[in-house]
């Protein structure tokens, strides 16, 4: 007998349509259909993920936050905190910057661990205030993230897998960013897609020839049917 693989998948860059932005309509079935777990591990706040499944129609399996946040459909856990990268924030404003998301900043509005800030704000501001309060900023091509290093996407990953049920080994993961590296490093298989960064192009067992949902939609094709232990 053969199963689908459980999946591991990123949203920005790699659930995206070609041109780079908005989720592309032709993940939806694939993903609801798909006969195994599917964990959506983001760097986007938790409410985006937990959209995502529910307008999918699948089961919320999420990391959000890079890893800040990991709900295993029974739990949630938190593995940092916003306060240090709230400072941050408030000192960056302070000199005179802006996080560039507009008055409401509905991205980072349910941020419960790490702050997100606009690629058009200049970052080495950014770096020196967080390098003060112990912090690190990431870029993942759509957005600087003020983090603590320590969470990331691979360990939460992790949890939910064992709460789960399910053999990492045997998972299937798609990402294009440096925050994917750390899902890379725990799933059986990888993939970055054509536009990913070099970071997740080094870490991936295999790098795609498309773009975007182009390159994940050929990783699912590819796989699905393939997992033989059941
Ligand atoms: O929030 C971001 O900057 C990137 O999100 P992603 O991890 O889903 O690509
Ligand atoms: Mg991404």
């Amino acid at each position: 007998m053969t199963a689908d693989p459980p999946l591991v998948l990123d949203i920005d860059g790699t659930l995206t349509r070609p041109e780079g932005w908005g989720i592309d309509p032709r993940v939806f079935d694939p993903i609801r259909e798909w006969d195994a777990p599917v964990v959506i591990a983001t760097g986007k706040a938790f409410p985006y993920p937990v959209a995502l499944c529910h307008f999918a129609g699948v089961p919320e399996l999420v990391v959000a936050e890079n890893g800040g946040v990991v709900y295993t459909g029974d739990d949630v856990f938190f593995t940092a905190d916003r306060e240090a990268a709230q400072a941050v924030a408030e000192e960056y404003r302070a000199a005179g910057y802006d996080l560039g998301w507009g008055r409401e900043d509905t991205v980072n509005r349910w941020r419960e661990t790490e702050i997100a800030v606009n690629l058009e704000q200049p970052v080495e501001p950014l770096r020196e205030i967080a390098a003060e309060y112990g912090l690190e900023v990431i870029d993942t091509g759509y957005a600087y993230h003020v983090k603590d290093a320590d969470p990331n996407k691979g360990e939460g990953v992790e949890v939910i897998a064992e709460h789960v049920g399910f053999d990492l080994a045997e998972a299937v993961a798609v990402g294009d960013s440096i925050n994917d590296v750390s899902t890379f490093q725990v799933a059986g298989r990888s993939f970055a897609v054509a536009n990913a960064d070099e970071a997740a192009k080094q870490a991936a067992d295999e790098v795609l020839e498309d773009v975007h949902a182009d390159g994940t939609l050929s990783v699912l094709e590819r796989v699905q049917g393939t997992r033989e232990d059941v």
